[in-house]
């Protein structure tokens, strides 16, 4: 039913082979790569890896040996003049059993930086070129391993900053989002045949012609690429993690909250209004789940041009923000929700803490959901992290969930805005029109996969993976 792919003992599938329009992509790479896969620094152990058609003879004449593929063989690593570089073990993968689907060679030595370097140096004068950021993950996907959603959650898994973003990674790693694409791109390559079909037939009606059929099976696939849409969406907050910006009036303590949420001095706090002007990004981890905390310029009317600046960008971090954390002085806190005027509409969610509650002389009255703290003292302090935590937990971490990218959640954007044209033609009877835009929307769900793919995406998506990978 999907000849585009196969399957692997474990049932993963992989895109397989590659259709005709992706051939002019796919001219082989003859050269053989090098690289360190391990992350920069002392470990352990550091592994080089070495991809392409010389990677076997390379290893041979570094081993002294030849390597049994699939079998962990200790060897001495030799330098050209036959000094011992290191030993370690050496593994090999034969061609197209291996990550890359190229003959694969990996040397396994002592994670020494230098040591890894000459063995890298050895390599390439053996014959081997260092790899290009990504450039292992590309070959996987332009030799059908990988298809190219899964090629970047693999970049995801290995970015992600808690347990949540990387088993969402290792969902769309195993191709869950692949396979909703492709199911969707199959349901509208039938919509298309349908319908050129149907123009063949052109002085008959659409409803002879099977056309009450067509709009169901075009009304489905709508339903499901907008439940695609959505899930992928909240699959990119799950892989940028929750986006939380401290909002509220000028000394409220905005930048003392920061910096006890965070645990250290990040933030300059004086008791002078107006204190914070740039933006300041600071990654924090609570229970596990990462989050980005961005401390902002109090809000008032006036200021100088350097605090209105900062006003301006504080109101363009919101406008982007998951959610407000909005910081107001316990002592008078309806004041201060009302500086903040219409600032906080479409902010999607937002936690409001009433600080400084060390300052009241009574302790603070229940005030709707509303949390009494004291960033200086503490207090209350467990209630915001509980409640940011609950937040951050809450954007579709839930079973199923898997990584998306911007790049992906805009095909499926386009490809939305494409299926409700086809739906507007078809009720025109305007056949060849609705054709043209299933065609638009089934290029689009192919640039996710990438079986469909504009010639300059590919150097832009794998440039920003890590070398080695
Ligand atoms: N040492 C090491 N560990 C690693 C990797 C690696 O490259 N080296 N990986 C790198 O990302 C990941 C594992 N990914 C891999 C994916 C496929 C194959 C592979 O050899 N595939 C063959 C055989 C399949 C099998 O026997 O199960 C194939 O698909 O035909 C190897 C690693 C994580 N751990
Ligand atoms: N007593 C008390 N003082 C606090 C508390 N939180 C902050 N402050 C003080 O309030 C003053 C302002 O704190 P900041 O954290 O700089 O306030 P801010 O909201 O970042 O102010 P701007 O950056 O100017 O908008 C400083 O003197 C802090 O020490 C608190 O919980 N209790
Ligand atoms: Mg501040």
């Amino acid at each position: 039913m999907d000849p585009g792919f196969r399957r692997d003992d474990d049932g993963r599938r992989y895109a397989f082979p590659w259709t005709q329009s992706f051939t002019a992509v796919t001219a082989s790479p003859t050269d053989t790569i090098v690289a360190i896969a391990t992350p920069p620094g002392a470990g352990g152990v550091g592994i080089v890896r070495l991809s392409g058609p010389a990677a076997h003879a390379i290893a041979q004449a570094l081993c002294g040996r030849a390597l049994r593929p699939r079998h962990a063989h200790h060897a001495r690593f030799r330098d050209g003049d036959g000094t011992i570089l290191d030993d370690g073990l050496a593994l090999a993968f034969a061609a197209p059993a291996s990550y890359t689907g190229e003959d694969v060679v990996e040397l396994q030595a002592h994670g020494s930086p230098p040591v890894l370097q000459q063995l890298v140096a050895r390599c390439c004068a053996l014959g081997a070129r260092m790899a290009r950021a990504g450039e292992f993950s590309e070959r996987a996907y332009l030799n059908g391993r990988l298809d190219l959603a899964q090629a970047e959650a693999v970049a995801d898994l290995i970015a992600a900053g808690d347990l949540r973003a990387a088993r969402a990674a290792r969902r769309a790693l195993e191709g869950e989002f692949s396979a909703r694409v492709d199911a969707l791109a199959d349901a509208l390559l039938a919509i298309r045949v349908h319908v050129e079909a149907a123009i063949d037939f052109a002085d008959e009606p659409l409803d002879t012609l099977g056309g009450a059929a067509l709009r169901a099976q075009l009304s489905d696939a709508r339903a499901q690429l907008d439940a695609l849409l959505a899930a992928a969406e909240r699959g990119q907050k799950l892989r940028d993690g929750l986006h939380a910006v401290i909002v509220g009036p000028p000394n409220a303590g905005k930048s003392s909250l920061l910096n006890a949420l965070a645990g250290s001095d990040r933030a300059i706090v004086t008791d002078v209004a107006g204190t914070t002007r740039d933006l300041l990004r600071e990654t924090v981890r609570i229970d596990g789940v990462e989050l980005t905390l961005v401390d902002t310029a109090g809000l008032r009317a006036g200021g100088d041009a350097i605090e209105r600046e900062g006003m301006r960008r504080a109101r363009d971090e919101l406008r982007r923000a998951d959610l407000a954390l909005v910081v107001l002085d316990a002592r008078d806190p309806d004041a201060g929700l009302r500086a903040l005027a219409g600032d906080l509409d479409g902010v999607p969610q937002r936690i409001v803490v009433h600080n400084k509650i060390d300052l009241l002389s009574a302790p603070p009255a229940a005030n709707g959901d509303a949390l009494p703290a004291s960033a200086r003292t503490g207090a209350g302090l467990d209630a915001v992290h509980a409640r940011l935590r609950a937040a951050a937990g809450d954007d579709g971490a839930g079973e199923g969930a898997f990584t998306a990218r911007a790049r992906q959640v805009q095909a499926l954007r386009r490809a939305a805005t494409a299926l409700a044209d086809a739906d507007a033609a078809l009720d025109r009877e305007r056949l060849e029109l609705a054709a043209e835009a299933l065609r638009i929307g089934h290029d689009a769900l192919g640039e996710i996969t990438g079986r469909t793919l504009p010639d300059d995406l590919l150097g832009r998506i794998f440039s920003t993976f890590c070398i080695g990978k």
